[in-house]
């Protein structure tokens, strides 16, 4: 039945799009008439599609998916200069229209699935300001980081030899900060919905998925699995705001991202309503979560993988840290941690294709016509693969250092090709909470055990061509062993 309903909705919505004029002059792979390359990609690794053709196409190509323009922006050079300057930055940073933003994120009152425009400009610069006034959100974090770094102290004496699959504990720490960073606690029913939410919001927000209720809502209103999950989505987020309200008043709460919103609402008279609030910490949950969650259970696989730089590690951070608390502050005197959790970043490259970027009006780039309503791919995937890297599929975090083992200046070419937080006006909004909330787990997991490979089970190389897809890519799962360091026993 759903198989069905899914084709009928591809069928309209390729006559819908036959009439519009696709974006020409630029080379790239060419289609059969009206279904374009669907037959050609696999949706859910399109970022390997395009890579491959990168090679034939260059570094800006098209295509076409059933009547509908896309172009991939396939180097760091072409992207800032399509994102990076005017009047295409602008035109070329909206989002499409989309049935995710326009249900879930009811009528677009949130910050990732908002076209650019007024209200959008004033959420941005309010969460902007409320990460900035925590020092990216640190200042409670560093607390809970050491706070839940005691529970996993604990987890890893008491499993100490013993394969364990490390997603449980990655994702209890993750959820733990933001439901701090949110809402200034770590309520667990509180955790309990963010969860669901995000869980919830990967299945749906996909493309096809997107494609199928935008072209038929009343599939809503049927009662299979599938076309229940948009209005248990929106559930989800509405628990997830209900607690954060709830806490809020009977624990009178006087921290957190809520309490600041709701602070310079009765203070300042900031227009902002609740519709935009629970938007807003849907986009900081949702986006704070399964790219992070990729990222530390990327970074834990490749110290199993790489013992020799993980010993290195410890002695930076003995060095350091010391036993005392790591700070975000350290991070600068940790040139080898960095450079490896950078290598992280870059060698899988956990947002492949960014998100999508829509142009809102016909502009020229290079000379080439983009029509209105095409859809621009940041290639992020070849970015950070592409042969300027020298060897872009070896794990190696020297290639951030200088000869004295300094991190290379962020002006260095290498650095400024470092996009896997996007680029432009709808770059990361995170990107320093990310980093920062990765480096104080990092740090503080290697100053309490090392990771090694499991005993019973083979750990393979972890390969970024094989991470598993979704809207950011992890790793498979996977088990290894945290073994006490000595002064921690
Ligand atoms: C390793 C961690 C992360 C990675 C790799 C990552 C990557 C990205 C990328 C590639 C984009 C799209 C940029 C574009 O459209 O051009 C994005 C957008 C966004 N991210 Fe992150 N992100 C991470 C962590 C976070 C965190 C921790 C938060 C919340 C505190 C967050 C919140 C957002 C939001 C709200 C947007 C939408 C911005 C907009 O549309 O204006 N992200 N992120």
């Amino acid at each position: 039945m759903l198989e069905i309903i899914t084709v009928i909705a591809i069928l309209l919505f390729t006559i819908y799009h036959y009439c519009k004029k696709t974006t020409s002059g630029l080379p790239g792979p060419v289609g059969l008439p009206f279904f374009g390359v669907i037959f050609r990609i696999d949706f859910s690794r399109l970022h390997l599609r395009l890579y491959e053709w990168t090679t034939k196409y260059g570094d800006i190509f098209q295509f076409s998916v059933l009547g509908k323009s896309y172009i991939s922006l396939n180097s760091a050079e072409i992207i800032r200069e399509v994102l990076g300057t005017e009047p295409n930055a602008t035109i070329t940073s909206s989002r499409e229209p989309s049935f995710f933003g326009e249900y879930c994120m009811e009528n677009y009152s949130d910050i990732a699935f908002s076209p650019i425009d007024k209200e959008w400009t004033k959420r941005r610069k309010l969460v902007h300001k409320l990460l900035h006034s925590y020092g990216e959100g640190i200042q409670l974090l560093e607390d809970e980081v050491l706070k839940k770094l005691k529970n996993v102290k604990r987890y890893v004496a008491e499993n100490g030899n013993k394969d364990l699959d490390p997603h449980y504990v990655v994702e209890e720490f993750l959820f733990e900060n933001l439901a701090s960073l949110v809402a200034g606690t770590t309520d667990k029913q509180l955790q309990m919905w963010m969860k669901e939410m995000d869980e919830t919001a990967n299945e749906i927000a996909s493309p096809i998925v997107d494609l199928m209720f935008r072209t038929f809502p009343v599939l809503l209103k049927l009662p299979f699995s599938i076309t229940k999950k948009p209005s248990y989505c929106k559930n989800t987020i509405n628990e997830v705001m209900n607690s954060i309200r709830k806490i809020s008043i009977e624990k009178d709460i006087k921290q957190g991202m809520y309490y600041e919103i709701k602070n310079g609402v009765e203070k300042h008279g900031h227009l902002i309503s609740e519709k935009e609030i629970k938007g807003i910490f849907a986009n900081v949950i949702g986006g704070g979560f399964l790219t992070s969650r990729g990222t530390l259970m990327s970074l834990i696989y490749l110290l199993a993988e790489y013992p020799t730089i993980q010993k290195k590690i410890q002695h930076e951070i003995d060095d350091v840290v010391g036993e005392r608390e790591a700070h975000v502050t350290d991070r600068h005197s940790c040139p080898l941690t960095e450079a490896f959790l950078l290598e992280t970043l870059r060698y899988i490259a956990h947002a492949p294709l960014s998100l999508p970027h829509y142009a809102s009006e016909t502009c020229s780039i290079r000379g080439h016509t983009i029509e209105k309503g095409t859809t621009i791919l940041s290639n992020l995937w070849t970015v950070l693969h592409s042969n300027e890297w020298g060897d872009p599929f070896t794990f190696r975090p020297d290639r951030f250092l200088d000869e004295s083992g300094l991190l290379l200046p962020a002006s260095h070419p290498s650095r400024q090709s470092l996009l896997m937080f996007g680029f432009g006006k709808r770059a990361c909004i995170g990107e320093v909470f990310a980093k920062n909330r990765a480096f104080l787990f990092f740090a503080s997991l290697m100053q309490i055990c090392t990771v090694t490979k499991p005993s019973d089970e083979i750990l393979t190389h972890l390969d970024p061509w094989e991470m598993m897809p979704g809207l950011a890519l992890q790793p498979k799962p996977y088990k290894v062993q945290f073994k006490l360091r000595n002064n921690f026993a």
